[in-house]
């Protein structure tokens, strides 16, 4: 299994390894939203990063503001407090050198220098204080920014229309924002950094030029080789991060699968350990020599640029004796020039490096950013006109619905009524629509054409919030809170908080009692296996405490008192055992006793038999509608022949009624 590493920097075709040619058939190419990111840095100059710099620190600037001003105050003055501190403490060693090469005796001119040298020191003992200061708010300030991030984030993105993050594009953009969060922490601390540096700077290059012009060259020149250099090597380890991610993830995926369950059985029987391992070896010692290589670049550039740096330092001192020597620069600046010099290529070197890192984080935060905007562009809008707490009855009226990138419509022309405390069932093929028309009725959706109304009133103006208020809903594939089993029954309503009174009534309807006594912390079971002390229910434990959040939700009011008018169960009962299910079926007609409407998909015809009204959907369009009876009395119905096809099943006393079905009755 011979490998060959990647030349060096960019993740070309002939840089992949054999292992991952012949195990993935190239690098891995994730499409994740972050990835999009991944190249700028090596397309970007030095030079134009630096020009961002000012917008970059004015975000930081901003999002630090609204997250805790008096910190951003606190980092702020103490940063140009160090500053000054730095050229006061220049300067004053400039005035102690002075005293110290004046004419005199030593007690004399130690004597002199005393009043600078103790402001030296006092300066750098104010600088220290200064960095505490700074670092203490700092760290106060990363958190809470990022916070104010992440919260802002989560609120825009759960407002967010259900369409909108089935577009792909959208989804990409938020898989590349959550990133942004923790890069808002980091752009504040690099912020800081940045600030520093370019205080710092100014601080020994004011020094430098009140003392003599000719100086800040100087400074220019010792700290451009050490700038190129680090530039340098930060790009190069970049570029080599980047076009070995792949690779790295490769051998990551290659890692999980020799140790995860669910290939443990081949990797055992087939012996696909060793052919994973030697595939796995051959690509860790691939990326051992990179690294090597990168080692000795970096080296030769950090030698390079030292050089370079070295002998404008050898040039810089040169200079300095020969104004020296020449009488045209006093001694003691030349000192202060080599002290300020050497901080000040420090703070260039640091600039560089931070600035580098500083435009990496605002990538990922301009993407939070960007984010934010669409949210808001696709939020869900707020208020609108009331909608009646129970209507007598909803009307659909021609609606049609496209999903966003699909060529057909899920639903075309569908005109139907439901009326108040009816149970009503919703049958046809698999993706006839019928999950489609109930999301259309929560308001997930709004129809691309006709009208939903409730009681006249429109639903695609109408304040979304009382609608999404006014119905409970028990999804096919609803949602498995990995919570406790107290709190997955409670999410319902959770603005009812935790009423034991109602859980217990919401458990009596969904007969859940004996599946919370059989768990050893009853309520406060963790449905969720992987966590210490979680268990695994099965699919129809699972659908009981569905059936008891939906009861609790139906059975409550929401926010001003609104009841549940609609509860929407699909496909409720696909998990239950025959027994319970002939009980959930006639807890669910109860529902509808109590005044409530139900909409009841399911492929079991044997319940929608019991059905005040049953809608047949079929390609997106309303077939056949009307009760039980009206539709068996239709010999060549669709429903007709899925209800004989699936009691032929049950019951031979059915006998098969050949020539009466439809050739592609398909929803039995
Ligand atoms: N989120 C989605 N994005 C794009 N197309 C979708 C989406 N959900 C459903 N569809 C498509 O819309 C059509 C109707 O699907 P829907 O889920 O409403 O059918 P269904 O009658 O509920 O099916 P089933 O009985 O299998 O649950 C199908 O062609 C399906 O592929």
């Amino acid at each position: 299994m011979k490998t060959r590493p990647p030349k060096t920097g960019t993740a070309t075709e002939e840089s992949i390894s054999a292992s991952e040619k012949f195990l993935f058939g190239g690098p891995l190419r994730y499409d994740y939203g972050f990835t999009s990111h991944e190249q700028t840095m090596l397309k970007i100059s030095f030079l134009a990063v630096a020009r961002q710099i000012p917008g970059m620190l004015r975000t930081a600037l901003h999002l630090a503001w609204r997250a805790d001003r008096t910190a951003l105050m606190v980092v702020a003055l103490a940063e140009i407090g160090r500053a000054l501190a730095a050229a006061f403490g220049l300067l004053a060693t400039n005035r102690a050198l002075a005293s110290l090469f004046a004419s005199g005796s030593s007690d004399q001119l130690l004597r002199a220098a005393l009043p600078a040298a103790l402001a030296v020191g006092g300066a750098s003992a104010l600088s220290a204080l200064l960095g505490i200061a700074s670092s203490w708010a700092g760290d106060r300030l990363e958190p809470k920014t990022e916070r104010a991030a992440t919260v802002a984030f989560l609120a825009r993105a759960a407002r967010v229309e259900l369409a909108s993050l089935e577009d792909p594009d959208f989804s990409r953009l938020l898989e590349s924002a959550r990133f942004g969060t923790a890069a808002v922490r980091r752009l504040i601390s690099q912020s800081i950094a940045v600030l520093t540096a370019l205080l710092g700077l100014v601080a020994a290059g004011g020094v430098l030029l009140t003392l003599d012009p000719v100086l800040m060259p100087m400074l220019v020149l010792i700290a451009a080789p050490k700038g190129w250099g680090a530039v340098r090597s930060a790009r190069r380890r970049y570029g080599s991060t980047m076009a070995w991610l792949q690779h790295h993830r490769a051998a990551a995926i290659l890692a999980q699968l020799i140790t995860q369950p669910h290939s443990a059985p081949e990797v055992r029987v087939h012996a696909i350990g060793p052919f994973i391992l030697g595939h796995y070896t051959a690509m860790a010692e691939a990326s051992e020599q990179e690294q090597n290589r990168l080692a000795r670049a970096v080296v030769g550039t950090s030698v390079l640029a030292s050089a370079l740096s070295g002998l404008a330092a050898a040039a810089t001192f040169a200079v300095l004796g020969w104004l020296v020597h020449d009488g045209q620069m006093a001694l003691a600046v030349a000192g202060t020039a080599v002290v300020g010099i050497r901080t000040g290529a420090a703070d260039i070197t640091s600039l560089v490096n931070t600035a580098n890192r500083l435009y990496e984080e605002a990538l990922f935060v301009a993407d939070l950013e960007r984010l934010q905007r669409e949210s808001e562009r696709r939020a869900i809008p707020t208020g609108g006109t009331g909608l009646p707490h129970r209507p007598d009855v909803i009307t659909l009226d021609g609606v049609g619905f496209t999903y966003p990138g699909r060529a057909t419509p899920a639903l075309t022309g569908i005109t139907l009524t439901i009326p108040r405390g009816q149970v009503v069932a919703l049958v046809g093929d698999n993706g006839s629509g019928k999950s489609t028309l109930v999301k259309l009725l929560c308001g997930l959706y709004l129809p691309d054409t006709g009208r939903i109304l409730w009681d006249g009133t429109d639903t695609a103006g109408a304040d979304r919030d009382q609608l999404f208020s006014s119905v409970s809903v028990l999804e096919q594939d609803f949602q498995r809170w990995p919570f406790t089993l107290r709190a997955n029954v409670l999410v319902g309503r959770p603005e009812h908080g935790d009423d034991p009174a109602l859980l217990k009534r919401a458990a009596d309807y969904a007969d859940l009692h004996p599946i919370v006594e059989a768990q050893t912390n009853g309520w406060d079971t963790l449905a969720a296996r992987g966590f210490q002390g979680g268990v695994q229910l099965s699919g129809g434990q699972w659908q009981r405490v569905g059936m008891a959040r939906t009861h609790h939700r139906a059975t409550t009011h929401g926010p001003g008192g609104r009841p549940t008018h609609l509860v929407i169960a699909d496909e409720p009962t696909s998990a239950l055992d025959a027994q319970s299910e002939v009980a959930a079926f006639a807890r669910i007609r109860e529902l509808a006793d109590r005044g409530l409407t139900v909409i009841l998909i399911t492929h079991r015809l044997a319940a929608t038999a019991d059905a005040d009204l049953i809608y047949v959907l079929h390609q997106g369009r309303l077939a056949e509608q009307g009760t039980h009876e009206e539709l068996m009395a239709d010999p060549a119905g669709r429903y007709r022949a899925s209800y004989l096809l699936q009691a032929a099943q049950y019951d031979t006393a059915v006998p098969h009624q050949r020539g009466t079905e439809p050739a592609d009755a398909e929803f039995s």
